[in-house]
C-alpha cells in the first residue's frame, strides 16, 4: 500500500511514483502516516471532478489528522479561525468568499498594477546597487510580494518581519503544533487590530473596504486578511525563486523569453503547471460515500488531491514532463479548481508576468552563483520552492 510520495529525484518534478500511480489509476488507496487508509488522486480529469463535487468537504475537522504530514495541518486545520476560507464549506464559504470577491475588483487588480511594476523596479535596483553575488529570494523573490500584498490589504511593511515570520511558521513541515498555533494567534491578534483601526480610519486598501461595507463580522475580516496576507506572499515568492531556477536550468526557453518578452503570459502559465508548488495536493474528505472510478469512497475517509500529478497528466498534456513557455493548452490546476479556487490567481499571474521579463531585462546575463545541486530546496515546507538562490549577473 502506498504512502504519498514525496522523494523527488530531480529538482522540478514530482516523485517519479506518482507517474506510476496515475499510469495504473487515477485514483488509488493511500496509507497516511498515522496508519489509517484514504485515497490519492492523481489523474487530470478525476482531479477536477473531485474539486467540484459539493460532496466533498473542505472542512479539516471532517479530515484525520494529520492529514498528509503534520506541517501542512495548521493551513488546513487552523484552529477554526473565521473567514480561513480553505477550511470552509457552502454556505458559510460562499457568503464569506462572495465578499472578498467583490472587494478583489477587477479595478483594484488594474490599478495595482503600476505599483507592482514600481516595487519590482525599486527591488531590481536596489539590486543592482548592492552588487553580486546576492540572494534572489532575499532580495526580489521574497520582497516583491510581501509589498504587493500589503499594499492590497493596507498592512504596514514595516510589520514584514512579524508576519513573513508567522507565515513561515505556519507552513513549515518543522515547526511543532504548538508554534503553529501561536504564530496563527498571533497573525490573528495582528490583522484584528488592523481591522478595527480601518473601521475607524479607512483608506483604499481591501481590508478597509471589507470592514466599511458592513457584512463581515471583525473576526472574520481579520481570519480572511490572515490567509490573504500568509497564503498571499509565500506562494508568489516560491513561484518567483523556483520559476528563475527553472528558467536559468532550461537556457533555451530563457532565451525565447528574454527574445520575445511576448511570451511572457504563456510562460508564467507554463510554469506554474511545471513547478506546481503545492507539492502534496489538497485535502479533501467525502461526507457521504461516493462512487468514484469503481471504487467506493467512503463518508469520512481522506482523499489527497496531487495537484502535481494532475499538472503532470499526459492525458490531458501533450509531452507534460517538457517545459515549453509557448504551451498554449490552459486549464492547469496549480490554482485548484472548484468553490476553492485561489482567489489571488489574477495578482500572482501580475506579480509573475511583470516581474520574470523585468528581471531578465535589467540582468541579462543573470546566472547561477552556485553550482544547480548546492541550491537549497524547500522540501520541509507546504509549498516546494527555493530557500535561497544565489546569482550573479556581472
Ligand atoms: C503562484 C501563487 C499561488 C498559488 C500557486 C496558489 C495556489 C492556491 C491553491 C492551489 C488554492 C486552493 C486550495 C484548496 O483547494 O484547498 C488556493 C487558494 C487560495 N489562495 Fe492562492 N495561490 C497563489 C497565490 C495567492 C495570492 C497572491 C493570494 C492572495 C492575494 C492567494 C489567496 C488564496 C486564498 C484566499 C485561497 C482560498 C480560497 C478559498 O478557499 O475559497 N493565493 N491558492
Amino acid at each position: 500500500m502506498p504512502s504519498l510520495p514525496v522523494e523527488r529525484i530531480t529538482p522540478f518534478d514530482p516523485p517519479p511514483e506518482l507517474a506510476q500511480l496515475r499510469a495504473t489509476s487515477p485514483l488509488t488507496r493511500l496509507r497516511y502516516p498515522d496508519g489509517h487508509l484514504g485515497w490519492l488522486v492523481t489523474g487530470y480529469h478525476m482531479a477536477r471532478q473531485v474539486l467540484s463535487d459539493p460532496r466533498f468537504s473542505a472542512r479539516s475537522q471532517l479530515k484525520r489528522a494529520p492529514t498528509v504530514r503534520p506541517g501542512i495541518e495548521p493551513f488546513y486545520r487552523a484552529p477554526a479561525l473565521p473567514g480561513w476560507l480553505v477550511d470552509m464549506d457552502a454556505p458559510e464559504h460562499t457568503r464569506i468568499r462572495r465578499q472578498l470577491a467583490k472587494a478583489f475588483t477587477a479595478h483594484r487588480m488594474r490599478s495595482l498594477r503600476p505599483r507592482i511594476e514600481a516595487i519590482v523596479s525599486d527591488r531590481l535596483t536596489a539590486m543592482g546597487e548592492a552588487g553580486d553575488p546576492a540572494d534572489l529570494v532575499e532580495s526580489f523573490a521574497l520582497p516583491v510580494p510581501s509589498l504587493v500584498i500589503c499594499e492590497l490589504l493596507g498592512v504596514p511593511y514595516t510589520e514584514r518581519t512579524t508576519f513573513q515570520r508567522d507565515s513561515a511558521t505556519l507552513f513549515s513541515l518543522e515547526a511543532t503544533a504548538e508554534q503553529a498555533v501561536r504564530a496563527m494567534a498571533d497573525l490573528e491578534a495582528f490583522l484584528t487590530d488592523l481591522t478595527a483601526s480601518k473601521r475607524r480610519r479607512p483608506g483604499e486598501d481591501l481590508v478597509s473596504t471589507l470592514a466599511t461595507d458592513g457584512e463581515l463580522t471583525t473576526a472574520e475580516i481579520a481570519g480572511v486578511a490572515a490567509l490573504l496576507l500568509s497564503a498571499g506572499h509565500e506562494t508568489t515568492a516560491n513561484s518567483l525563486g523556483l520559476g528563475v531556477f527553472a528558467l536559468l536550468s532550461h537556457p533555451d526557453q530563457l532565451a525565447r523569453l528574454t527574445a520575445e518578452p511576448g511570451l511572457a503570459d504563456t510562460a508564467v502559465e507554463e510554469l506554474l503547471r511545471y513547478l506546481t508548488i503545492f507539492h502534496f495536493g489538497v485535502p479533501r474528505t467525502p461526507l457521504e460515500d461516493v462512487p468514484l472510478a469503481g471504487e467506493v469512497v467512503r463518508a469520512g475517509e481522506a482523499v489527497t488531491v496531487s495537484l502535481p500529478a494532475a499538472n503532470r497528466d499526459p492525458q490531458r498534456f501533450a509531452g507534460p514532463d517538457l517545459l515549453d513557455i509557448g504551451r498554449r493548452q490552459g486549464g492547469h490546476l496549480a490554482f485548484g479548481h472548484g468553490v476553492h479556487q485561489c482567489i489571488g490567481q489574477n495578482l500572482a499571474r501580475a506579480e509573475m508576468r511583470i516581474a520574470f521579463p523585468a528581471l531578465f531585462q535589467r540582468f541579462p546575463s543573470l546566472r547561477l552563483a552556485v553550482s544547480p545541486e548546492q541550491v537549497p530546496l524547500g522540501r520541509d515546507n507546504g509549498f516546494y520552492g527555493v530557500h535561497r538562490l544565489p546569482v550573479r549577473w556581472s
